[in-house]
């Protein structure tokens, strides 16, 4: 079991990832200091309930926590307002208090709504990241809590961090094969934002990843934690630093929006985004191996690095303006200037971007990159 530590000021918490983390489930939530006396609350969603919820519900129960469930439909569109009240009304039936926990079950979707429901429940009560996804290393870590509007993408959210995450390496094996890979785009994100040596890793193990081979799933999701782990370390609010975790995601976001929450999946719309952020690195003069580099990854690992030519350009750009990095009329661009290091830019127009969306569009974008 590797475990990480992400260092907050005066508070701390742990990250444990490894094969067989849950059989220690209730030792680590006692090392957390999580009550026995007040109900949890295991949020869950349609798919992952069936397959791994009974297991954690019995195991929190011989461990002696008082436990109740809810699930929720599975898919982006459970980042919603009322999938939020409906988890505040089982809280509220399962008699949670002050000192209860909620304990996120799932992938991103779960992870972003039961976070937000742990953020706002009685303004604010205890969390635990339990990730099933490879998504959810990004997600399960750092505190971003949300649900979205149907007019952009986590808007209505919180920074709530959790008091422990737990990544048993054994739940992904039931993932599907387009899941996979969509998980893999953010660990890939990790390499081109910070590490130029785990990026070349990440080409020569694709197979192993795609295949779920548990040691290079686990080294992959280590570095992965390790590289969110000393951002937010350094940036929680993202007042700075932490902006280079979007690389991607202003097109990325976008894109989820008007194709409709959950027909491009997360981590297929960043890859688009992040081969469009290392085309504008291209035109700002930085090598054409980060473009090369990029589309290469992504082709290898399956995920998409064009836009579906049915998505509207104008809606494209009008989702964007949404997005948290326009401050004060600037647009806050993340770029690579090579791979393992980006740049946070505030000269990006929008004219730039929307030409960008046009060349990412279609069979165009074979002959442009
Ligand atoms: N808070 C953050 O910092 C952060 C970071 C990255 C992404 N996100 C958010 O995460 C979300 C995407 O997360 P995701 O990709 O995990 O999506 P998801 O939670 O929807 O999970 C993907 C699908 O896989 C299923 N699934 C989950 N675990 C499974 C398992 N072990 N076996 C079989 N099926 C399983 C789910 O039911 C779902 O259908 C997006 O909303 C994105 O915005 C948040
Ligand atoms: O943790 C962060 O910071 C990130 O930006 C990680 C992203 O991968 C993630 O998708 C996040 O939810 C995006 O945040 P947002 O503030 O752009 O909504
Ligand atoms: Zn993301």
């Amino acid at each position: 079991m590797r475990e990480l530590t992400v260092e907050l000021g005066e508070r701390s918490y742990p990250i444990y990832i490894g094969q067989g983390v849950l059989n220690d489930i209730t030792a680590l939530f006692d090392r957390a200091k999580l009550s026995r006396k007040s109900p949890l609350l295991v949020v869950t969603d349609s798919e992952v309930a069936p397959l791994h919820l009974e297991r954690v519900m019995a195991l929190l129960r011989e461990g002696g926590f008082a436990a109740t469930s809810c699930v929720v439909p599975a898919g982006e569109t459970s980042k919603s307002l009322a999938q939020l009240e409906g988890i505040v009304t089982t809280a509220l039936q399962a008699g949670l208090d002050r000192s209860s926990a909620i304990v996120a079950l799932g992938g991103g979707v779960v992870g972003d709504l039961a976070g937000f429901a742990a953020a706002s429940f009685m303004r604010g009560i205890r969390f635990v990241q339990i990730p099933t996804t490879i998504l959810a290393h990004d997600s399960s870590v750092g505190g971003k809590v949300a649900v979205n509007h149907p007019m952009a993408k986590n808007i209505i959210g919180a920074f709530h961090q959790p008091e422990l995450v737990l990544f048993d390496i054994d739940l992904l094996l039931t993932l599907p094969p387009r899941q996979v890979k969509a998980g893999l785009s953010e660990v890939i994100k990790h390499g081109l934002i910070w590490d130029a040596a785990f990026t070349q890793w990440c080409d020569d193990n694709a197979e192993k990843l795609l295949s779920l081979d548990p040691e290079a799933l686990s080294y992959a999701l280590y570095i992965g934690c390790k590289v969110k782990a000393i951002v937010v370390s350094q940036d929680e609010r993202e007042n700075d630093l932490r902006a280079i975790l979007n690389l991607g995601h202003t097109i990325g976001h976008a894109l989820e929006a008007v194709a409709g929450y959950g027909e491009l999946l997360h981590g297929e719309a960043i890859s688009i985004g992040m081969v469009g952020a290392a085309k504008l690195a291209q035109e700002f003069g930085y090598a054409a191996e980060i473009l090369e580099v990029t589309k290469g990854l992504f082709l290898k690992y399956g995920l998409p690095v064009s836009i579906p030519p049915h998505l509207d350009t104008d809606s494209i750009m009008s989702a964007m303006m949404h997005d948290k990095k326009f401050k004060e009329g600037t647009m806050v661009y993340i770029i690579p200037m090579e791979i393992g290091k980006v740049e946070i830019r505030k000269d990006v127009t929008v004219e730039q971007v929307r030409q960008i969306v046009e060349l990412l569009k279609g069979e165009s974008v074979a002959d442009v990159l």
